[in-house]
């Protein structure tokens, strides 16, 4: 039989694979307390590695601490020891240390994610996100309250969330020029306002109304105020899960990593609103990293993981689209697809939609 997943491996490798993955939050651990402690960054610049001993004189933690962390780096394949027993990084330990994808990843994971993955059970089983309660047990989502995280989770929050959607602002942004030339842009969902900031300084006639929560625009006011872009960037402080009324202007209706956030019943009503009041020639585009559209298995890997992180904590019933579930939205909702374009950034892939008529 034929499966989606079917890599020939010996029983060995698996249950190794397996053995391996039982003790994976502990090597997570042992990664964060050495990277904590600087001791990563001292083997990263140290060229012939160092001893036990050259580490309790560097650093903070003691000898025990050292020996017990370090062995289990060195089981985990994050340390290589040399025959005179000095330290050094090994290449997963370097890129641990010094790429900034994993490092994002990884703060995500250990700052938003790990404690509350604990409630994943729970989350699904009543289909509310119970982890958000190790940040403040009154929250029903994460989204009014991104303002209200701890220092760490809301930098690792905005750091994770950045990464991906901002770097293929650029590319998406030239294509929507090279397509439509558009003049005036909602941005629904533009949190910070980074997209309406790109938007204005590389498009230069463009008008950008950036729509979401209010606490959100008020980050997002501040921040375009920074930028000077105050006679360009207009606000709608709204939640799109109320009916607002909604103005009908835009040339591109653009939501990045935004229907990710919503059940598909919320995702049809959005898009239907949409809808209602959108000009025939104009477009929907919708920026998303889509699991079934990657290059690499672990993009794949992470995107499949971010799906749980809704699950858990974001809002507790909303995940990352494959293709074919994005699709059948935008269609049910009167739209269809006119074009995908992949590659975008990171991980993203741009639908471009037009209303049906
Ligand atoms: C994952 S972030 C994406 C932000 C940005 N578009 C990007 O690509 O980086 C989702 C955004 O949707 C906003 N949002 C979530 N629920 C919303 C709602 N009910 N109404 C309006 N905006 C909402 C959040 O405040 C947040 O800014």
């Amino acid at each position: 039989m034929k499966t989606t997943n079917s890599k020939n491996i010996s029983a060995f490798e698996a249950i190794s694979k397996a053995q391996y993955l039982s003790c994976a939050p502990i090597l997570f651990q042992t990664v964060y307390t050495l990277r904590n402690h600087s001791i990563l960054a001292l083997l990263d610049k140290s060229k012939e590695g160092l001893s036990i001993e050259d580490l309790c004189n560097k650093s903070d933690l003691s000898r025990y601490a050292l020996e017990v962390l370090l062995e289990m780096a060195l089981a985990g394949e994050i340390v290589k020891l040399s025959s005179d027993k000095k330290y050094m990084l090994t290449k997963v330990g370097y890129f641990l240390e010094n790429d900034n994808m994993t490092r994002i990843n990884f703060d995500f994971t250990k700052h938003v994610c790990y404690k509350a993955f604990d409630k994943l059970d729970e989350s699904l089983s009543s289909h509310k996100p119970c982890g958000l309660s190790e940040f403040n047990p009154e929250w029903e989502t994460i989204y009014p309250h991104l303002s209200e995280l701890p220092e760490n989770a809301k930098k690792a929050w905005f750091d994770w969330d950045h990464l991906y959607s901002q770097t293929s602002f650029t590319p998406a942004i030239d294509k929507l020029f090279e397509l439509f030339n558009p003049k005036v842009v909602y941005d629904v969902g533009g949190n910070t306002g980074k997209f309406a900031i790109e938007c204005c300084n590389r498009l230069n006639d463009v008008k950008v109304t950036i729509l979401d929560l209010p606490s959100q625009i008020k980050m997002a006011q501040k921040n375009i105020d920074v930028h000077n872009l105050s006679d360009r960037v207009d606000f709608m402080a709204v939640d799109i899960l109320s009916n607002p009324v909604l103005k009908g202007e835009a040339d591109i209706w653009w939501m990045s990593q935004f229907l990710d956030c919503f059940a598909p019943e919320h995702v049809h009503n959005i898009l239907t609103a949409i809808n209602k009041v959108i000009k025939d020639d104009a477009h929907v585009c919708i920026l998303e990293p889509i699991a079934d559209r990657q290059k690499f298995d672990a993009a794949k890997f992470s995107i499949n993981a971010g799906s749980l992180y809704f699950s858990a904590i974001a809002n507790g019933h909303s995940r990352f689209f494959t293709t074919d579930m994005l699709t059948n939205l935008i269609e049910d909702a009167g739209f269809t697809v006119e074009k995908i374009v992949d590659n975008l950034g990171i991980s993203n892939s741009m639908f471009i939609c037009k209303k049906r008529v």
